[in-house]
């Protein structure tokens, strides 16, 4: 971790070590009745059901989660969109016959330019209104025990804009480069970056490149709000691309706007393998907040029955990744308030 110590790592000293992230947020945004089959995925709430959104946090709030991450996760403008953004000084430029060709998102939701940052920007200003709801009312018992959550803004990857499950492959075609990469985050990054979220949640990023195109980025855009970077895996020791975790931190361990790196929507059974993988190779706070070992099919858009772990096993293994060294603990897809809630209890009472 840097000299400084940032609202991260205040978090985790707080917390004795290691805190607690909220769980699969769409999963739950289903559980409570979203219709979420759409390419903006769980975002889509953001025009259709902002207040389930809201219930969601709280729901995470309750369970005993220190961090929330906002509903921005696959809200993404489409890529020849970023490129004009990158290139004209008038951010409003628009040409309609690319625009039509390929906007897979808020755009083709007939939304302008305008409305669709504000609903980035909405889905940063719902999870601070509900932290804040949550926090004032606790107030009114000084015993409460919990800490004042951090929100963290969502940023998936560039396979999860393409919406076809590409986040757990990390193959994004011979024509996506570093530049390409850079340009389809430097918009969404500024905008989610201007509401002021307390963190930055790069998440399931699967490739080296996409790594080296968010810390370039970051650098360039001279982006003060911390991030974390996280990866998904497959296999339990590369990312999906076949890249080494070592590879991936030579990267990241040079950037100071990135206090924590990690692994998410990944399946519980590789996590401690993983923990003390990354501690081999870095000396910044670690994240693990893998998903419930079920297997995305992106082509049929549902979750595949595989090894399934329930929340009673996760109350066992976050005592177990505490010990080998994560800082941040929490649930990615299929996981839910009760499984937050086990983790959640078993690092508060369980030392
Ligand atoms: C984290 S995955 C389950 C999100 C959905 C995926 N990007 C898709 O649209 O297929
Ligand atoms: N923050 C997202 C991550 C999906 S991998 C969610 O929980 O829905
Ligand atoms: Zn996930």
């Amino acid at each position: 971790m840097g000299a400084t110590k940032g609202p991260l790592e205040e978090l985790i000293e707080k917390a004795g070590g290691c805190a607690v992230i909220d769980g699969g947020f769409a999963t739950q945004l289903e559980a409570l009745g979203a219709d979420i089959n759409d390419p903006l995925w769980s975002a889509l709430c953001l025009i259709s059901n902002p207040h389930l959104i809201k219930k969601v946090h709280m729901q995470y709030l309750e369970a005993g989660a220190d961090v929330l991450i906002t509903s921005s996760y696959q809200v993404t403008y489409s890529t020849c969109h970023l490129f004009l953004f990158s290139t004209c000084k008038n951010h409003h430029t628009i040409i309609p016959v690319q625009y039509k060709a390929t906007i897979p998102g808020f755009l083709s939701k007939s939304l302008s330019i305008e409305e669709a940052e504000k609903l980035l920007q909405k889905s940063v200003k719902l999870a601070i209104e509900a932290r804040d709801i949550f926090w004032t009312h606790l107030q009114k018992n000084p015993k409460h025990g919990y800490n004042r959550a951090l929100v963290a803004a969502s940023i998936g990857s560039y396979g999860a804009y393409l919406a076809d499950g590409s986040e757990y492959s990390g193959v994004y075609g011979p024509d996506i480069e570093l530049d390409k990469l850079k340009d389809f985050h430097r918009r969404r990054l500024q905008v989610l970056a201007s509401a002021e979220p307390d963190l930055l949640a790069f998440e399931a990023i699967p490739n080296k490149l996409e790594a080296q195109a968010i810390v370039e980025l970051l650098n360039e855009e001279k982006v003060n709000i911390p991030s974390w970077i996280c990866f998904s895996s497959v296999d339990g020791s590369h990312t999906p691309s076949g890249h080494s975790f070592k590879e991936c931190l030579e990267i990241l361990n040079c950037c100071e706007r990135v206090p924590a790196v990690g692994v998410n929507c990944t399946s519980p059974h590789f996590i401690d393998k993983l923990i003390h993988e990354l501690r081999k190779f870095t000396k910044k706070a670690i994240v693990v907040y893998p998903n419930s070992g079920e297997i995305w099919d992106g082509r049929a858009k549902k979750w595949m029955p595989s090894e399934c772990f329930g929340d009673g096993s996760f109350e066992a293994l976050a005592l177990k990744w505490r010990e080998s060294g994560a800082n941040l603990i929490g649930g990615c897809c299929r996981t839910t308030p009760n499984t937050i809630q086990a983790i959640s209890k078993a690092l508060k009472y369980k030392r």
